[in-house]
């Protein structure tokens, strides 16, 4: 039994070196089932190397992560199968058509043959590309594309979602949708974990985290974030407590 059972995700203390290069330098939070968290930071802070670790695809230097109630140093192979990921490249096949990649992804999330017909459909109605099913993935728009790889990232039913800069590269209407989209997946339950540069989007997320070298250097909801970090300022954005906190300025005012 692990402490993590009631959170989506728990993370004490947790760093990665690099040889003498500290990426990730001894984080801690936690992430309640069903939120939209969001994960922010500049290039180069850590969030990519966070995520790895949480996945199960890089062993920590130190510290422990809990996700979905598995513990990531001793039992990656089971975060696996919990856990849904979607990177900035999408990682689909793009000389295959949706309907390839889907199968592809299928059998990578080892979901059983028996089901597969059930899902490909679910697939298919949810990201709204059953008419170009059969056409090779590469001719789609990026707003298509992303919607598959979203898709293939839900086969195997996850409970926490990992969205890598997953609007990176799309127009600002898909961008809406794809917010819609997220929301709607977090009202069925699914925790939403992503990393965006965008801080307008950064604003529909229920808590952020903010890392800036490696380092935590805000954790809260939007608004006290905002509030915090330009105390005094009625017209502050997130944008504005974003650059305070990586100027480590924080709670000062000019
Ligand atoms: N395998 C590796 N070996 C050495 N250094 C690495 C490795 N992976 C990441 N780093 C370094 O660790 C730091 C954090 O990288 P990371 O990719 O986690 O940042 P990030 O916040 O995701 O940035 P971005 O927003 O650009 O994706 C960077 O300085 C990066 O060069």
């Amino acid at each position: 039994m692990t402490p993590s059972n009631d959170k989506a995700i728990v993370v004490k203390n947790l760093e990665k070196r690099f040889g003498s290069f500290t990426a990730v330098d001894r984080i801690s939070f936690e992430v309640e089932r069903g939120e939209i968290f969001g994960f922010l930071g500049p290039n180069g802070s850590g969030k990519s190397t966070t995520i790895r670790m949480l996945c199960g695809i890089l062993t920590p230097t130190s510290g422990e992560g809990y996700v979905a109630g598995r513990d990531i140093i001793s039992q990656p192979e089971t975060v696996k199968q919990a856990i849904g990921y979607m990177s900035q490249r999408f990682s689909l096949y793009e000389d295959l058509t949706p309907y390839e990649n889907i199968r592809f992804y299928l059998g990578v999330y080892k979901v059983a043959p028996g089901r597969w017909k059930e899902r490909i459909a679910w697939v298919l109605e949810l990201t709204r590309l059953q008419a170009v099913r059969d056409v090779l993935t590469r001719t789609l728009p990026p707003g298509w594309r992303q919607r598959l790889s979203l898709g293939c990232a839900l086969l195997h039913d996850p409970e926490i979602l990992f969205l890598d800069e997953p609007t990176a590269g799309v127009d600002p209407i898909t961008r809406r949708h794809f917010w819609d989209f997220i929301r709607r997946l977090a009202g069925d339950g699914i925790t939403v974990f992503i990393t965006t540069h965008y801080m307008d989007e950064a604003r529909y997320c229920e808590k952020i985290v903010m890392l800036n070298e490696g380092r935590i250097v805000a954790a809260d909801g939007p608004e006290n974030i905002i509030q915090s970090a330009c105390p005094g300022k009625k017209e502050a954005t997130l944008d504005d407590a974003f650059v305070a906190l990586m100027a480590g300025r924080g709670e000062q005012t000019p």
